[in-house]
Parts: C-alpha cells; sequence; structure tokens
C-alpha cells in the first residue's frame, strides 16, 4: 500500500530525527495575535474619516469593501480566522472601543467600553493583546505624545497609558489569558533636532509614570516598541531602539520587536536571544519592512522566516508572545489577514522541524561542514505536506483551498457595503 502524501513526509522528517506529529503538538501550543487594524487600515471606530493620516501610521491603498464598524470588523476577522488553522489572538488598539455613547476621552475609557470585543473574543476563544492609540488624536497633532514638551499633553497620554493597563489587566483576568499590552508612540522629528536629550528624558519620566501605577502583573504583561523612522519623522525617533531595549531592560518588562523598524538589513531573528539575556519577554510584531515602509504582508521570504524560526529553535517560545503588524488596503484585506497569518505558523512550524538537536551536536563538535550541509538539506524536505495536514486535521483549507471562499466573501459581503 502507498504512502500517503503526510506519511511519506513524515518518514522523511524521521530520517533526521525529527518528529512531526510532535512538532505539530508544539504549533498547536503557539498562539498568533492578529492585529485589528488590518481590516480597516488602521481607522479604528472614533473618528474613522481622521484616522491613520500622520504619525508613521499609513496604509496606501483603495481596495473595496473595508470594515467601518464593529459588526463588520468582528465579521470580517471570522471570516479570515476560518482559514488558520491553530489558536489565534486578538490585537486591539485602543481606538476601537466599541460601548459607550458617547464614547469617553482615551485617558477614561474603561474595559466597559470593549464589552462587546471581550463576548466576541469569549465566544470566538480568543486571547485578547491590547494597545495604546496615541496616534490620530488632536493631543498628538503635532507629532509628540509621551515626550510632549507641554506637561498637560504628556499628562494626558501617562493617562491613557495607565487607563489602557488597567483595561488589559480587566480583560485578561476575564479571559483567564493574560493580555500584551504593547506602548508605541509617533514622537519624533521630520529634521535634524537640536536636543536629542530632553524629549528622551521626558519620554523616560513618562513612562515611570505609567508603570509606577499598580496594574496586576499576572493579567497584563507590559511591552514597548522602538522605531527607527516613520514617515514625517525621518530624523529622529524618541523612542528609538536603543532607548527601549535599555529601558524595558532596566524595567524588567517586555520589549516589542517591530520586524519593520529597524535598518533593512538587520537581522532581527538575530536580536532575540540576545535580548531575551536582559528582559523578561518579548513581543515580536512580525512585519515586513519594503524600502521606506515597515508595513507590507509577511511574505515566507528569509528574513521572516528566520525571525519565526528562531523564535522556536531557541527555546525560548514560553517567553515570546508573537503578534503580527502589517496594513495592506491595496489588496482583499481578508485575504492580507489569512495570507500573513498562515505565513507566521508556517514559519514557526519550519522551526519547529528543523533537526534542531543534531544541528546543535554537530556544531559543538565544530563539524561546521555537516552543519551547513543539514541546513541546506533541511530546507528541501517536504514542510509543506505537514502545513497540509495541519490544516487538514483543523479543517481550515490546505494551500489553495481557502481563496475562493474568500473571493466568493467579497462578492457577496464586502462589495455589497
Ligand atoms: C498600529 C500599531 O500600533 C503600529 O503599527 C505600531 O505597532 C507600529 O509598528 C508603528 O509603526
Ligand atoms: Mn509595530
Amino acid at each position: 500500500m502507498s504512502l500517503s502524501i503526510y506519511e511519506s513526509a513524515k518518514e522523511q522528517f524521521g530520517a533526521v530525527g525529527v518528529d512531526t506529529e510532535a512538532a505539530l503538538e508544539a504549533l498547536d501550543q503557539i498562539p498568533v495575535s492578529m492585529h485589528c487594524w488590518q481590516g480597516d487600515d488602521v481607522a479604528g471606530f472614533e473618528a474613522p474619516e481622521k484616522a491613520g493620516a500622520g504619525n508613521g501610521c499609513v496604509a496606501t491603498g483603495n481596495y473595496p469593501g473595508k470594515a467601518s464598524n464593529p459588526a463588520e470588523l468582528m465579521a470580517d476577522l471570522e471570516q479570515a480566522a476560518s482559514h488558520i488553522p491553530g489558536p489565534l489572538r486578538l490585537n486591539l488598539h485602543a481606538s476601537y472601543a466599541t460601548d459607550g455613547s458617547p464614547l469617553p476621552e482615551r485617558d477614561e475609557l474603561t474595559i466597559d467600553n470593549f464589552r462587546s470585543w471581550v463576548d466576541w473574543a469569549k465566544e470566538q476563544q480568543f486571547g485578547i493583546d491590547f494597545n495604546p492609540t496615541s496616534f490620530s488624536h488632536p493631543k498628538a497633532e503635532d507629532g509628540f505624545t509621551l515626550s510632549h514638551q507641554d506637561a498637560g499633553i504628556r499628562q494626558f497620554w501617562i493617562d491613557h497609558c495607565i487607563a489602557c493597563r488597567k483595561i488589559g489587566a480587566a480583560i485578561g483576568e476575564e479571559l483567564n489569558s493574560p493580555v500584551v499590552n504593547n506602548i508605541w508612540i509617533p514622537d519624533g522629528y521630520k529634521d535634524t533636532p537640536a536636543d536629542r536629550l530632553a524629549p528622551r528624558e521626558r519620554l523616560k519620566e513618562s513612562l515611570d509614570a505609567i508603570f509606577a501605577a499598580d496594574v496586576s502583573k499576572k493579567w497584563n504583561i507590559d511591552a514597548v516598541e522602538s522605531k527607527l523612522f516613520g514617515i514625517g519623522v525621518e530624523s529622529y525617533t524618541v523612542g528609538s531602539s536603543e532607548f527601549y531595549l535599555a529601558y524595558a531592560a532596566t524595567r524588567q518588562i517586555a520589549l516589542c520587536l517591530d520586524a519593520g523598524h529597524f535598518h533593512p538589513t538587520e537581522s532581527v531573528a538575530d536580536k532575540i536571544s540576545a535580548a531575551l539575556l536582559y528582559v523578561p519577554e518579548l513581543l515580536l510584531h512580525v512585519s515586513r519592512g519594503v524600502r521606506w515602509d515597515s508595513d507590507h504582508v509577511i511574505t515566507l521570504d528569509d528574513p521572516t522566516t528566520a525571525i519565526l524560526q528562531e523564535c522556536v529553535t531557541s527555546g525560548q517560545m514560553d517567553r515570546i508572545h508573537v503578534g503580527l503588524d502589517f496594513f495592506d488596503a491595496s489588496i482583499n484585506r481578508i485575504a492580507a489577514w489569512v495570507i500573513g497569518t498562515r505565513n507566521a505558523k508556517k514559519g514557526l512550524l519550519k522551526g519547529l522541524l528543523q533537526p534542531t538537536e543534531k544541528l546543535r551536536e554537530v556544531e559543538s563538535t565544530g563539524d561546521y561542514t555537516s552543519r551547513l550541509a543539514m541546513m541546506e538539506d533541511a530546507r528541501s524536505l517536504p514542510w509543506g505536506a505537514v502545513w497540509n495536514e495541519y490544516c487538514a486535521r483543523k479543517e481550515t483549507g490546505a494551500d489553495n483551498q481557502w481563496l475562493s471562499s474568500v473571493k466568493a466573501y467579497e462578492k457577496d459581503v464586502l462589495l455589497a457595503r
């Protein structure tokens, strides 16, 4: 009797010491946090017509059918999730508050303003992650928030971040799953600053005030995200990589590595082990930088695959949270989620299917010839057959089997909006 495609792949992996069943079991334990903002071009529900522009968050394109209210965004997320195997979380921004009329100002938000999301997450068996929204707001119009010269404006954003930490802890407790709460701010200058230090001093003070608020560490995991530059912030970013690496290390909070926030030739995969020696946890914003833009849908290109592989081969997966961060408005937004999220999971699977133990063994004996040979041979092992087996077990379409359903949803639902 001939073997199934999966059984044959299992044998080939077995021959190099890799147990595909163990890999699939491990993959099934790693949630990927899908970002709500891919569904509506980072518009949010406060004043969507004003959102997104400026502050370094720009979704380009005008593909029809974008979600413009909570019901549409939830339906689109469900459509995307139905084509993605394994555990998911929802990464929510504060500007996506659903409940309350009128909604309170951002510094007064509470979990009650996110009730619909919490109920939805329970239904979908999703965890939630959270983000203060320190952009697309009149108090962020000049591009400065937590490092603003004006103490009143700083205080507003400090209070917003504290409110978000409390929301995170409340959601985490209610869902019995800790919330990763990530602070990213747009602050910076288009042109060369005369004073590079003062804004960073102010940011440091603001962050210390935010993290001084008593919020459960059990249910809320604080993270900070650096950036190299943004549109209109080309010369100086207050929250640079060095700033936040040192901050996260000295405060023992999580560091967020956004793959689109570094010089194009830097390896983000290589930063994982270095940072984890000094910070307790990492949040990844898996993204793909293309020239000036940091937010393309992730493909299985070498740098992205390397990041995801490193997460698992490092043996530190329990200290790494995998989130996504891209926004593409030039293609079907649901397809963007599906392609990017499936790719994130494929990258993790490729890492789990590496003959890591054997590679380490030969490396430790100095046999770099065998290391290179084995690594290169591993590239052509049939990991796609293992992926398709996972999709079948999870009753989500294998590759080439989901797009027609997304196209049908586009025709029936998106184009009718
Ligand atoms: C919307 C997100 O908070 C944002 O993308 C941030 O994470 C970022 O990466 C900004 O460039
Ligand atoms: Mn990001």
